[in-house]
């Protein structure tokens, strides 16, 4: 069945994921294609698959349409790029889906794009090019899936292993992981996996979200297995008062929430507190919540903890978010190193004596993590050592300094699966 009435079955969909595919190819952050896009729930699960394959293999993309492009990227050609991106991903990446079908709709894709129909005959000869040549293309080397700079980068601090390893579980994609209020008895209703503590791992899920048992019942969230970690480790007696400093939409405060402390949730962008309130409504918790810039954030009582869960540059989710890995320019890990910096010294402030802050980010930077560390310490803030004994985390995860690096190659779970990339780090107020 097409996705727009008319056209010729599949192409529909293809021309709304070529759209989509262009608008991330222009800076947008990837936001999967919804029923408003594609009504059809088979076409619409087909076209976010092939924006997100396209979006995973954009390095070997890159260097397809490198070698076959012999005058390079024309220039005003519409939506070419993304539509041969897309149809050379269906071609190379997603056999299954068939070559006939990646080639003849592609093109036609091109044609009824009124700025790239001119080009429909170069991707025509594009496509059967990179057929002829399909083994040289789906043998390339993983590793120029992950742009250089970031690999020389990660190279350095985590080592040349670790670089192949990103590279394997960028081709994967991630799990579903859910932290559950019950987790023997959600793994048990879902047919999921207990990984450690509340999170359990949906490996394969075939069907929406809000349908799988116990989502309407608000008995779990999702929430990747590194990103549960840092709340575990606020570790104080229930009813303690934590401060949630950057908290939309809402996965740690669930957390926070559910080992019974008093928590109150801080985030500056309405639009995800708008998320956090009915995160919050659906798991049947409660929590006092304020939209305020945290660094003009004055509480009129201090609190036991706070959690500040940094705004970074979240490159430890390239699982989930493939694009960031194109996006992302050197220059954003100092200013959003800056900026974590400030939101450290201003949650300082926000602490009892004594008082616990644990700091998190989900990014692969040592700028964004270790760090950081000096900047807690000119807050007057001193270390607490995450220690072996109290939590369950990914081998290899505990640092020697006490803090947690995790990062997509540990491995994690009978199934061998990985996680997201987090720095945690936990300190107390002097
Ligand atoms: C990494 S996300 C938080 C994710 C959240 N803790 C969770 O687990 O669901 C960072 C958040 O920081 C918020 N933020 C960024 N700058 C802020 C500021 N100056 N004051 C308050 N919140 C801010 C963003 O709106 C964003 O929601």
């Amino acid at each position: 069945m097409s996705a727009a009435p008319g056209l010729p079955p599949g192409l529909g969909l293809r021309i709304k994921a070529a759209d989509r595919l262009g608008e991330v190819l222009a800076g947008a952050h990837f936001a999967p294609l919804d029923q408003s896009d594609i009504a059809d729930p088979r076409d619409r699960a087909l076209a976010n698959r092939m924006v997100t394959v396209a979006l995973r293999r954009h390095g070997h993309l890159d260097h397809v349409l490198a070698a076959l492009l012999e005058r390079g990227m024309p220039k005003k050609s519409g939506n070419f790029a993304a539509i041969l991106r897309l149809a050379l991903a269906q071609l190379l990446f997603m056999p299954e889906t068939g070559a006939h079908s990646a080639v003849h709709l592609g093109v036609e894709a091109m044609r009824r794009d009124p700025r790239s129909r001119h080009l429909a005959s170069l991707t025509n000869a594009v496509l059967r090019r990179a057929q002829a040549r399909t083994a040289e293309f789906t043998g390339l080397d993983p590793q120029l899936l992950i742009p250089e700079w970031l690999r020389k980068r990660w190279a350095k601090a985590y080592g040349d292993a670790a670089i192949a390893a990103f590279a394997q579980a960028l081709i994967e994609g991630a799990p579903l992981d859910i932290t559950a209020k019950d987790p023997e008895a959600a793994a048990m209703a879902l047919g999921a996996d207990r990984l450690y503590g509340d999170t359990i791992r949906l490996s394969e899920r075939d069907r929406p979200l809000a349908e799988l048992a116990g989502f309407a019942e608000g008995g779990w969230w999702v929430q990747d297995a590194a990103a549960a970690l840092p709340a575990r480790l606020v570790n104080l007696p229930a009813g303690a008062r934590v401060l949630d400093i950057c908290a939309a939409p809402g996965g740690k405060t669930a957390q926070l929430i559910k080992a019974g402390y008093r928590v109150t949730a801080l985030d500056a962008d309405e639009t995800r507190l708008e998320r956090l309130k009915s995160n919050l409504d659906r798991l049947g918790y409660e929590a006092e919540i304020i939209a305020a810039d945290a660094l003009a954030f004055e509480p009129d009582e201090r609190f036991d903890a706070v959690l500040l869960d940094a705004p970074c540059t979240a490159t430890g989710t390239f699982r989930r978010h493939p694009e960031l890995l194109w996006q992302k320019r050197p220059a954003d890990i100092s200013d959003r190193a800056a900026l974590q910096r400030r939101l450290i010294a201003q949650a300082a402030k926000c602490l009892n004596p004594g008082g616990v802050l644990v700091y998190c980010v989900c990014s692969l930077e040592p700028e964004e993590g270790d760090a950081q560390r000096e900047a807690a310490e000119a807050a007057g803030l001193v270390p607490m050592p995450i220690t072996a004994g109290e939590g369950e985390w990914p081998a290899g995860a505990l640092q020697a300094d006490g803090t947690l690096r995790s990062h997509p190659g540990l491995i994690v779970g009978e199934k061998g699966g990985t996680l997201d990339g987090f720095h945690v780090a936990r300190f107390r107020r002097g």
